[in-house]
C-alpha cells in the first residue's frame, strides 16, 4: 500500500494501539518479518532513538529472517523515558514510515523486544550487559554522549559527569555516561564469567569502534583497580567500526497520522525516514552477531575509506546545508538545496573540497555518489530541518569539515567552501540570528561558552579568534595555520557583508 506524501489530511479520529494483540489487524505486507513472539534477546542497544528503529533493527529484523538467531533488541534510552512511553505499550512493535517523491510505505517492525531507561533501572542495564545471551552491544547515543575530545579521542575526564561516575565507582554510585555504563556492564560480565562480547558503535564518528575501546580503556585507567578489567577487556571484547547511512528526521504529528491511516492503528513509536540505507561493518565481532550480510550490509576488514567518504561528503555537506540554510531562513534540507546557490556551493565542497582528500573504495564511483546525495538532500517528501542538523555543531565540524580542510591544506589546496561551511556555523552561533532576524537557538553542549567567548566580539575577524582559540573544537593544530584562519575571515567578512547569495556565489567563482 502507498499513499502519497504530501497529501494534506485531517487528524484521523482514536484508533486502537499498535501492539502484539493488535497486529493481526494490520495487512500481511506491512507486519514484522520475523515473530516477535518467538525472538529472544541478543543485543543491547543503548541509545534507541529514531536512527536506530530506522536502520540497525531493520537490517537486524532482516537478518534474523533470512538466518534465524536470538537476536532481539533490548533499546535501552538515556536521557528521558520518553521512547519507553512510545514503545512499551506497544510491546516495542513500531512502523517505519519511508518516504520519497513518489509517495510512502510503511512497515512494521518487531526487532525490539524490550526497553528500559536507564536513569530509572541502572542495575538491570548492568545485569542485561553481563547476561551471557547477551552478544552484542550496539550503540547510537549522539556524537556529545561519548564525552571525548575529537581531537585527541581521549576521555575527558574533566567532564562533570565523567568526574561523578569515576568517583562514584567505589561506592557502587550507578554511572550515568554511557561509557561508565559500560564499563559497570563489562566488569559484571567479567565477575559473571559470561564470556566474550562486541560493543558495536554505529554513530557518525570517524574510527567510532577504535574511539569506543580508546575510551572504555582511558575510564578503567583511571579506575583504582582497572588493570585486571583491562585485561579481560583486552582479550574478551571487540569494538568494531562501522559506517552507518540513513536519513532519520525527527517525526512529526502529522506522520503519526499518516500511519493511522495506512494502517488503521495509532502508533506513537514511527519513525520516519528515505527508502535509501547502507551499512558497513567491520567483521570483528567476540560472540557472533546477526547475519546482516543477508539483509545488505556489507561486512569488511576495513570500514575507513567508506567512513571517510560518508562523513565527508554526506554529513559535511549536510552541516554546511544546515548552517547556510538557517542563515537564508530555509527551513528544511530541500529548501536549502533547491536554492542554486547553495547547491553550487554543496556541489563544490563535494568535488573540489573533500574528493581529493578521500581514498575512494576500489570500484566505487564517487561522481554517482555525490550526484545521489544532492538527489536524497532534494528529497522533497523528508522534511528534515536544518535546525536538527545544526545542534551539536562544536560536535560535528571535526569529523564533517576540519578533517577535510585540514588534508586539503596539506595538500597545498584552498578549501573554500569548507571553510565558508565553517563560517557559517561561525555566524549562526555569534549571532544566533537568521539574516531576516529570526532567532535561532543554539542548542550545543558547549553553547554557553561559545556565547561566552563571542559576546564582546565587534568584527568579523575577533569572532574568527574568539572561536579558533576552543581547542575542544578545533584542536591546536588548525588554529595555528595562517592560511585556515584567513579564509574563515575572509568568508566571514563576506558572509556578514553580502549575505548568504553573496558568500556562495563568491565562493563558487573563486
Ligand atoms: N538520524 C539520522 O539521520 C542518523 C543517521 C546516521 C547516524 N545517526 C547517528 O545516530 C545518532 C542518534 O540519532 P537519532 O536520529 O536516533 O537521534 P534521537 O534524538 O532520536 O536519539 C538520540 C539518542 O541518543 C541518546 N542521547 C542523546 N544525548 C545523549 C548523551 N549525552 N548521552 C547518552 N545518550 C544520549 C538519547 O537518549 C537517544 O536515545 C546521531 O547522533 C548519529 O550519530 C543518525
Ligand atoms: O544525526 P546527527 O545529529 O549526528 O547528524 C544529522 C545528520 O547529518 C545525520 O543524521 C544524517 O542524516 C545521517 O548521517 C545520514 O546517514
Amino acid at each position: 500500500m502507498a499513499a502519497r506524501g504530501g497529501d494534506v489530511m485531517s487528524t484521523p479520529a482514536p484508533a486502537p494501539r499498535l501492539s502484539l494483540g493488535t497486529l493481526d489487524a494490520v495487512e500481511a505486507g506491512h507486519r514484522p518479518r520475523v515473530d516477535p513472539r518467538a525472538l529472544g534477546v541478543g543485543v543491547v542497544h543503548l541509545g534507541i532513538g529514531a536512527f536506530h528503529r530506522a536502520h540497525q533493527a531493520v537490517y537486524t529484523e532482516d537478518a534474523v529472517a533470512a538466518a534465524g538467531g536470538d537476536w532481539g533488541i533490548c533499546g535501552v534510552t538515556q536521557r528521558s523515558r520518553s521512547v519507553v512511553e512510545q514503545l512499551g505499550p506497544q510491546d516495542g512493535l513500531y512502523t517505519v514510515l519511508a518516504h520519497d517523491a513518489g509517495g510512502s510505505s510503511a512497515r512494521v517492525v518487531g526487532a525490539v523486544r524490550e526497553l528500559l531507561f536507564a536513569g530509572e533501572e541502572p542495575g538491570r542495564l548492568r545485569a542485561l550487559i553481563a547476561a551471557p545471551t547477551t552478544r552484542l552491544v550496539t550503540l547510537t547515543v549522539t556524537e556529545k554522549g561519548y564525552r571525548h575530545d575529537p581531537a585527541t579521542g581521549r576521555l575527558r575526564r574533566a567532564d562533570p559527569d565523567v568526574a561523578a561516575d569515576l568517583d562514584g565507582w567505589s561506592t557502587a554510585r550507578p554511572p550515568r555516561t554511557v561509557v561508565g555504563q559500560l564499563v559497570a556492564g563489562l566488569a559484571a560480565r567479567r565477575a559473571a564469567d559470561a564470556g566474550p562480547v562486541t560493543l558495536l558503535s554505529c554513530d557518525n564518528l570517524p574510527a567510532n569502534g577504535a574511539v569506543l575501546r580508546g575510551l572504555v580503556g582511558d575510564f578503567c585507567a583511571a579506575l583504582p583497580d582497572g588493570d585486571g578489567l583491562r585485561e579481560w577487556i583486552a582479550a574478551s571484547v571487540r569494538f568494531p567500526s562501522s559506517m552507518v547511512d540513513r536519513i532519520v528526521p525527527a517525526t512529526t504529528p502529522a506522520d503519526r497520522d499518516q500511519v493511522q491511516r495506512l494502517l488503521g492503528l495509532r502508533d506513537e513509536g514511527v519513525v520516519v525516514t528515505e527508502p535509501f540505507r547502507q551499512w558497513v561493518v567491520e567483521d570483528d565481532f567476540a560472540a557472533g552477531r546477526p547475519a546482516w550480510e543477508r539483509a545488505g550490509a556489507v561486512l569488511t576488514a576495513d570500514v575507513a575509506p567508506y567512513e571517510a567518504m560518508k562523513l565527508r561528503l554526506l554529513n559535511g555537506s549536510h552541516s554546511t546545508l544546515a548552517y547556510l540554510g538557517l542563515l537564508a531562513g530555509h527551513e528544511h534540507v530541500a529548501d536549502a538545496v533547491a536554492d542554486d546557490g547553495i547547491a553550487a556551493l554543496v556541489d563544490r565542497l563535494m568535488a573540489h573540497d573533500v574528493v581529493p582528500t578521500l581514498a575512494v573504495p576500489d570500484g566505487f564511483d564517487v561522481a554517482r555518489y555525490r550526484q545521489d546525495l544532492l538527489d536524497r538532500f532534494a528529497n522533497p517528501a523528508l522534511h528534515h530541518r536544518t535546525l536538527q542538523i545544526a545542534m551539536d555543531g562544536s560536535q560535528k565540524l571535526p569529523q564533517r569539515l576540519l578533517g577535510t580542510i585540514s588534508d586539503a591544506l596539506a595538500a597545498g589546496r584552498e578549501p573554500r567552501a569548507a571553510c565558508l561551511g565553517v563560517a557559517a556555523w561561525m555566524r549562526y552561533v555569534s549571532t544566533g540570528r537568521s539574516e531576516a532576524g529570526v532567532a535561532l537557538p543554539v542548542d550545543d553542549p558547549l553553547a554557553a561558552r561559545l556565547g561566552e567567548v563571542t559576546a564582546g566580539a565587534g568584527s568579523p575577524a575577533a569572532v574568527v579568534d574568539a572561536l579558533l582559540g576552543l581547542p575542544e573544537v578545533f584542536g591546536t593544530d588548525l588554529p595555528a595555520d595562517a592560511r585556515f584562519r584567513a579564509l574563515v575571515e575572509e568568508a566571514l567578512e563576506v558572509l556578514t557583508r553580502d549575505g548568504v547569495a553573496g558568500a556562495v556565489r563568491e565562493s563558487v567563482a573563486s
